[in-house]
């Protein structure tokens, strides 16, 4: 069998990211506005940094006004909540992005139910939530993870996902769950996976599309995967590379990747796959929500 074609979500990603800069100047020409993002962190985690840097990278290569609020580990949950509160109130600020996961004495969910609905460019508050499971994907935030998945597999699938049989492995509420919400309006048949799943590597067989959300690298194997099937590889894993040099990591994926492209027909690489989707996506939210709050009309959708 011939190899599985390489899905380029860097390129998609880059061309998403060009579409967004000519809409926000556009915006800025018409109403002098530009869309904010303000990313809260709290912590120091080494990884979460260097996604929080990327975003905030990219949302200035797009001419959004971008802040970044960076937190102690030990900031007291009020101090937490109070900005946010404050970030809700800030007419510059159209999209607020708390990253995850939380220190433990922060209640997550409390976080992220404050966070004003129509700035929640992550789309984790509830009512995003509901209005996605309802089918009302064009009135909501979409998490940005699944919707850059969803971009992916319509340009390697085309529009029409109708009929397929699509395995989502994993059910966290940030990509399994929205995910399988997406695919399920698209009319696939769905069916999720998890830790307690009976004889996963059948469930996966019968998938003409696999989205891999588990967070163990390289755990889906080649001969899982069924003939031509199209495989989204979400996992961003860092392991140890001391073949690189001391000290020195590489990310995986939670696909083994050299052995799934001899069975797929299109496969994401890890990195250059599903990461830089999503930062793009969070640009198509902020733009959005920006838009939404200044009550103009709705521009094309981008999937
Ligand atoms: N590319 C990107 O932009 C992003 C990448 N990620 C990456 O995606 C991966 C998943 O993230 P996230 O959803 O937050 O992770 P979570 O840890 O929240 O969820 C993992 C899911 O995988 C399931 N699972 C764990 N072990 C197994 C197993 N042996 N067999 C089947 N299912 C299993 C769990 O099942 P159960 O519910 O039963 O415990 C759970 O539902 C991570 O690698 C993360 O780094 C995440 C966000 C964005
Ligand atoms: N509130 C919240 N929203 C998130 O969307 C969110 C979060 N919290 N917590 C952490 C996860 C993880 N995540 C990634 C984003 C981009 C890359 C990315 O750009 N990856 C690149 C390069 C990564 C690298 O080289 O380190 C790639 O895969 O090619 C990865 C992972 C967003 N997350």
């Amino acid at each position: 069998m011939s190899e599985a074609r390489i899905i380029d979500g860097k390129a998609v990603a880059e061309s998403v990211r060009d579409e967004i800069s000519a809409r926000s100047a556009a915006l800025l020409q018409s109403s002098g506005i530009r869309p904010g993002l303000a990313v809260v962190l709290v912590g120091e985690d080494p990884a979460s940094q260097v996604y929080v840097r990327n975003k905030d990278r990219t949302a200035e290569a797009c001419g959004f006004h971008s802040v970044k609020h960076t937190l102690a580990a030990d900031t007291p949950e009020t101090d937490v909540l109070a900005l946010v509160e404050q970030l809700n109130n800030d007419p510059a600020i159209h999209g607020i992005l708390v990253q995850l996961p939380l220190p433990r004495h922060i209640d997550e969910s409390k976080v992220l139910r404050l966070i004003k609905p129509e700035k929640d460019v992550d789309g984790f508050h509830p009512v995003n939530v509901g209005l996605l499971t309802a089918g009302e994907r064009s009135a909501a935030l979409v998490p940005c993870t699944p919707a850059g998945s969803l971009v992916l597999l319509k340009r390697t699938l085309g529009q029409d996902l109708s009929g397929m049989n699509a395995v989502v492995i994993g059910r966290s509420n940030i990509v399994g769950k929205p995910m399988a919400s997406l695919l399920l309006q698209e009319s696939c048949t769905v069916t999720i996976a998890h830790s307690r799943t009976r004889d996963l590597p059948a469930v996966v067989r019968t998938a003409d599309i696999v989205v891999a959300a588990v967070g163990r690298p390289e755990m889906v194997r080649g001969d899982w995967i069924k003939p031509g099937a199209t495989v989204i590889d979400v996992g961003i894993n860092r392991l140890p590379a001391p073949e690189l040099g001391e000290g020195k990591s590489r990310l995986v994926g939670d696909v083994a990747f050299k052995e799934a492209v001899q069975h797929a027909g299109a496969i994401t690489p890890v990195p250059g796959g599903v990461g830089p989707m999503t930062i793009a996506m969070l640009m198509v939210n902020t733009l959005t929500a920006a838009r939404r709050q200044l009550n103009l009309p709705e521009e094309a959708p981008l999937f």
